[in-house]
């Protein structure tokens, strides 16, 4: 588990440095009385001087200050949390709030015997603690430790209300990992990364590392273990380098971010809800199941988050022509969609038995202004619309974006999409926690290339969190008509990148198949076959009759249509719900929604059942 990690008491532009450089979380400043006060000003110009890293937040601390001057500081300098570290009340605060409304807002509370229930008091108005030693003359930065024991009941007390809780005083090298003991969500330190008043780069570095667990795939090579890679032709290599230079400048630029997020909140409609299956949790008679609804995204599924992310960056790269292949559709319609948006020409290769299966969205990516390519090779679905994609963007290279809809594809697609997805597992974090006030005990996605899955499971990496990612089994993994590449498949390369396949032994794709367009396909983005190789991620498959059992459980106790891909998630959930006890919680990722599937439903199903 990932601990959160303050450094604090920065007084000059070399210490704020290399506080960034470290991957700090937070950066704190003290605006209170002390050897260690700045000036607002100051801060200002080292923060344009250096700005910090995207996760990165900065800290104002302030003790008993009037609120009128602590809005002047926040007017001169970009902090983001005011830290209130002296005797404030809850009053206090709800003032400060209606001066700064959309400030955070961090308490420090000096530890005493029954400290934590002084949590209490701030219940509601805070959205986060520090505890700290108190001295006679100091308000912090003391050096101090207090004794650790309490650790756990201030964390329990935050972690009740959905916030996290730092701990500070006297932490240094030589003791965190002590502390980590106690399981902290936070820890603040001061003195004990300092060396001749100065902050020490040595100690910050492996006071990160001391903290960090961290997760580190893929490698520079675009190599989770031994999965992934770019297994393309000549003439594609330096389209994707170029690519991975434009997506890795992307990705430091506050400004793309700015703009992808008001596109996410202002067109798609993110953040998309955290909704209870109140009902449908109490027909199982087991765990909470909460959905994350990616279902309620513009165009109706997840795709569109990655579609629209992508199409950014091929504005960026100067490139107007966008191709994508489509399986179920929802990746070809996002595609057609963010091109009108964006105001670039679209081609969407398509197989013909798909265009079949998903005639309306077929007639929905024209109607937006995209031309779509039957594609008439192999079993005429997903993996062929792929191989048709690729020849064309080969010989198409120099003005055309490959926007691919999963996380499948050689280096850096897979490590793209799983960037634009990770929204969904950010977001579904945040508001579990203020929700439920802990996190979910397992988190369900169906995986087809695997990418609203990796976006929900990203986030939670390192978390202790159970990963579940659900294949389709079709008629059943013990017959030939299934897409369970995980449960069935062997290593082989596929699409440029090398992952789990369905093959025969010769190292011929079989075709896969399913109910549901969107998760037949033979591969499985790498990064699914390395985390099930690691054992971080267990995969499990459900057939297409207990999908569309579920489809209709969710139909009848939540009145959500879910997509047939998403029913697949939804199906595991409701066997996990039954055998886990009431105390559990699910979090299952809705990708998408079942209007486009009414009418292969209503194939099996026939009409009549429900009049
Ligand atoms: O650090 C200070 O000088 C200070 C002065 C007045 C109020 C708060 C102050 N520091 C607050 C912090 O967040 C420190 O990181 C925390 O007290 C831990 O300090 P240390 O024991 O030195 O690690």
């Amino acid at each position: 588990m990932n601990t959160l990690l303050k450094f604090c008491g920065m007084t000059n532009y070399e210490d704020y440095s290399k506080a960034v450089d470290s991957g700090v979380d937070y950066i704190g400043f003290i605006f209170a009385k002390s050897k260690r006060r700045v000036n607002p000003h100051d801060v200002h110009k080292w923060v344009k001087g250096k700005p910090k890293k995207r996760h990165q937040k900065l800290v104002g601390v302030f003790v008993n200050e009037t609120i009128e001057t602590i809005v002047e500081v926040i007017h001169a300098c970009p902090i983001q949390v005011v830290q209130l570290h002296g005797l404030e009340t809850a009053k206090y605060i709800t003032e400060l709030k209606s001066s700064l409304p959309a400030m955070k807002i961090f308490k420090t509370v000096h530890h005493k015997q029954s400290g934590h229930r002084e949590l209490k008091d701030f219940k509601g108005y805070v959205d986060g603690y520090i505890i700290d030693t108190k001295t006679e003359d100091m308000w912090g930065g003391s050096g101090i430790a207090f004794n650790w024991e309490s650790v756990p009941l201030y964390t329990a007390e935050a972690m009740e209300q959905g916030i996290p809780c730092f701990i500070a005083g006297g932490v240094k090298v030589s003791n965190i990992k002590e502390l980590m003991n106690y399981e902290p969500a936070g820890i603040d330190v001061s003195s004990g990364i300092e060396e001749m008043g100065m902050k020490d780069e040595r100690k910050m570095k492996q006071m990160v590392e001391l903290t960090k667990e961290k997760y580190q795939a893929p490698d520079s090579l675009g190599r989770f273990g031994k999965f992934g890679g770019k297994y393309v032709p000549e003439t594609l290599m330096h389209a994707l380098e170029e690519l991975e230079d434009a997506f890795e400048a992307a990705i430091a630029d506050e400004k793309f971010f700015e703009e992808l997020h008001r596109e996410w909140e202002r067109y798609s409609g993110r953040p998309t809800p955290l909704t209870e299956a109140g009902r449908l949790s109490s027909y199982l008679g087991g765990a909470n199941i909460y959905l994350k609804r990616e279902d309620l995204n513009h165009t109706g599924a997840h795709k569109i988050n990655n579609a629209i992310a992508q199409a950014l960056l091929a504005k960026r790269m100067g490139k107007n022509q966008i191709i994508a292949e489509t399986g179920a559709g929802q990746h070809g319609v996002a595609s057609a969609t963010v091109a009108a948006r964006f105001g670039l020409t679209c081609k969407v290769f398509m197989g013909e038995e798909d265009m079949k299966r998903q005639e309306l969205n077929v007639f929905r990516m024209r109607l937006l202004g995209a031309e779509v390519i039957p594609v008439i090779s192999g079993g005429k679905t997903l993996k062929d619309a792929t191989n048709e994609a690729i020849r064309h963007w080969v010989s198409h290279v120099e003005d055309t974006f490959y926007l691919i809809g999963s996380a499948v594809g050689p280096h850096p697609y897979p490590k793209m999409v799983r960037e634009f997805q990770s929204v969904i597992g950010r977001e579904s974090k945040e508001q579990f926690i203020k929700e439920v006030g802990k996190l979910p005990d397992e988190i369900i996605a169906c995986v087809g290339g695997g990418s609203n899955a990796i976006g929900m499971f990203y986030p939670f990496i390192e978390d202790d969190v159970s990963l579940i990612g659900v294949e389709a089994a079709g008629k059943g993994v013990d017959t030939n008509e299934h897409a369970a590449t995980l449960t069935k498949g062997s290593v082989g390369v596929l699409h440029g990148s090398m992952s789990y396949l369905l093959q025969d032994e010769w190292g011929n794709i079989i075709e896969p198949y399913s109910i549901s367009a969107g998760l037949d396909y033979p591969g499985i983005g790498p990064e699914h076959s390395y985390l099930r190789d690691q054992g971080r991620v267990t995969y499990e498959s459900v057939t297409d009759a207990e999908a569309l059992e579920a489809l209709q459980v969710l139909c009848q106790y939540e009145g959500i249509l879910p997509a047939i891909e998403s029913a697949h998630a939804v199906a595991h959930a409701m066997k996990r719900a039954r055998e886990l006890g009431s105390d559990a919680k699910i979090l299952v990722c809705l990708s998408g929604r079942g209007d486009k599937d009414v009418h292969t439903i209503q194939g099996v199903l026939g009409g009549n059942e429900y009049e």
